[in-house]
């Protein structure tokens, strides 16, 4: 075990003020924190600093009890005051006198269950499993059923939170992101900041976010947290721990159009949605079957992606590594993402350039036909998938990965897909790539239209336009948007007919075997389980935006 990949967290009191303290790496630290959780000035001791722990309220000279309790202890260390005129500023000895949390803390917290999440089993879950977990640690709880999509969004953006520690969801991906879009757009509301200009930093937000996974894929909870058990999640609320995420903001033209934390997809995890959403009734199963559906399409996408990448200095996504509990590599781009800050609270305070050196360096550009372009701030990992969808992304960076799979047949997506799922390196694929980036921009190449599509084969010199009437009359013509799957087929047929060697072929009115629905050369976006409306998007990874009741992915090699 490695000391520095250790990080424990507690909330304590000194004097009337709360203090979340951690111990992490070789640093034991505390940070004030005011009642909406906002973080204030840090003192850190580095542990080899450490002159001695007394129990109780401890005077330094002489050193004597000042009161006695077991709930109380003091800290000795060494105390580095600033600078002298000249010589070496002198030391002395440092002493707190902290409180541990269970006397006066009352923490409140904002509940929202929905009721028709994943199985249906919220309100089973949060009265059998969770409410009883908060009795006992005397959270109190105000709960809300809700009876519509975006209600609990829209209760956080316009009631009044005074009083509430954190927001939990008792839901899936879905309900989380609702809670997701009320606090990041609560937060800019309330410090005065537009969150349609990708180029401007978002404010960090306070109010702390719960999961208790009650949906379907529960990506975000299993990511967080390791797992996906209610439980779990309950015990990392009351504790208090606190987890940064990177969130991406996603953008059409000059407008918010979405956040993302799981996956920004387009292509196989776009067209599985749309699938999936109609076929709602039934339940998780509905990702299983238009998953099969969407495979046996084999579709793939025209595409300019345009990226930003990454310092790559620091970690890669190849690089073998895990995002665990104390992460270093998120820890230390804490100081790169706030250079300016003593703590991420004071940004806008501090009366600082809200435009992001971020977005600096130089853009790439990839242009192809692909299978699937996913964008994930974190692993995406999921009960289907334990490592997820790029093992070695980080929860808290400021980085997410772009994984760009190029058209390929079948035998090979399967593949890729089927390596989500064992120990087998998914981007050791010739036909994948992936990349660490800032910033995303998707454009649809010169020509290519939604409404209208037109490929090109050849038959002799002579281009011939083939209409639908004549696409329909042969069952073989009936095919996907993809020239690697169903149109080679196609194309095939064909050949044994007219030794056709290109066409002009308009293939509206085309209905796909598998699926049963029209071609198209364009596919939709899959923002968090959300249809996007738009096709030419821009993503922006907004680091450590929002803090999670959670505290990473514990190391199972330590006990
Ligand atoms: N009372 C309600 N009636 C209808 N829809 C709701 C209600 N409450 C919330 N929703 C919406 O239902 C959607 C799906 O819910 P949720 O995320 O909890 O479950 P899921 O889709 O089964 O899980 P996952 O997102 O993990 O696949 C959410 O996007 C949310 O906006
Ligand atoms: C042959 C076996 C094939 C198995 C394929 C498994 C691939 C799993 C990859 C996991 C991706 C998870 C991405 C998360 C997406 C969520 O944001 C979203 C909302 O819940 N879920 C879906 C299904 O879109
Ligand atoms: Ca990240």
């Amino acid at each position: 075990m490695e000391i520095d990949s250790v990080r424990v967290e507690s909330s304590l009191w000194i004097g009337n003020k709360r203090y979340r303290a951690s111990l992490s790496g070789w640093y034991f630290s505390w940070t004030e924190v005011d009642k909406r959780n906002r973080e204030k000035k840090t003192i850190s001791v580095p542990v080899s600093e450490v002159i001695g722990v007394k129990e109780g309220r401890v005077e330094i000279q002489p050193q004597k009890k000042v009161e006695d309790t077991d709930l109380d202890f003091t800290l000795f260390y060494v105390k580095h005051n600033s600078k002298g005129n000249g010589i070496r500023a002198p030391w002395s000895l440092g002493r707190t006198q902290f409180c541990c949390p269970s006397r006066g803390l009352k923490t409140s917290l904002l509940v929202f269950i929905n009721p028709f999440g994943g199985k249906k089993r919220g309100k089973q879950i949060f009265h059998s499993l969770v409410a009883p977990l908060f009795e006992l640690a005397g959270i109190s709880s105000h709960v809300v059923v809700t009876e519509r999509a975006n209600q609990a969004r829209d209760y956080i953006l316009k009631k009044d939170l005074t009083g509430f520690d954190g927001v939990i969801c008792v839901g899936g991906d879905g309900m989380f992101s609702e809670l997701l879009h009320g606090v990041i757009g609560r937060t800019q509301q309330e410090a005065g900041v537009s969150e349609h200009d990708p180029t401007v930093m978002l404010q960090p937000c306070d109010l702390h976010i719960g999961i208790i996974p009650a949906g379907s894929t529960d990506c975000v909870c299993f990511t967080t947290m390791g797992n996906n058990d209610p439980v779990t999640s309950t015990l990392h609320i009351i504790i208090g721990d606190s987890q940064p995420l990177d969130v991406c903001s996603v953008h059409y033209q000059s407008t918010l159009v979405r956040y993302s934390v799981s996956m920004v997809g387009y292509g196989f995890y776009g067209d599985v949605l749309a699938e999936s959403e109609r076929h709602r009734w039934m339940g998780p199963l509905r990702y299983d079957y238009s998953g099969c559906m969407v495979y046996l399409c084999n579709r793939s996408y025209p595409g300019l992606v345009q990226y930003l990448p990454a310092d790559s200095h620091s970690s890669s996504p190849r690089d073998n590594t895990r995002c665990l509990s104390g992460c270093r590599v998120c820890s230390e781009s804490k100081e790169r993402l706030f250079p300016h800050f003593e703590s991420s609270s004071s940004l806008y305070s501090a009366n600082v350039s809200q435009y992001s050196s971020e977005l600096e360096g130089e853009w790439v550009t990839v242009e192809g036909r692909f299978k699937c372009i996913s964008l994930t701030c974190v692993s995406s990992s999921c009960p289907r998938s334990p490592k997820g969808l790029s093992p070695s992304a980080h929860l808290a960076d400021g980085t997410a990965d772009l994984i760009l799979v190029r058209e390929t047949n079948s035998l090979g997506f399967l593949t890729y897909l089927h390596r989500h799922t064992n120990t087998q390196d998914q981007f050791d694929l010739p036909f994948v790539e992936v990349h660490r980036v800032k910033a995303v921009r998707f454009s649809l190449p010169p020509g290519e239209e939604e409404e209208e599509e037109e490929e090109e084969y050849e038959e002799g010199d002579r281009e011939i336009q083939v209409s639908t009437e004549n696409v329909l009359e042969d069952p073989e013509k009936l095919c996907c948007s993809n020239t690697a799957g169903h149109s080679q087929q196609h194309l095939t047929g064909r050949k044994e007919r007219g030794n056709v060697t290109k066409s002009r072929v308009k293939r509206r009115g085309f209905v796909c075997g598998p699926c049963g629905t029209k071609p198209r050369s364009v596919s939709v976006w899959n923002c968090d389980g959300e249809i996007l409306p738009h096709t030419e998007i821009s993503c922006r990874v907004q680091g450590q935006l929002v803090r999670l009741f959670a505290r990473g992915i514990e190391d199972s090699t330590t006990p």
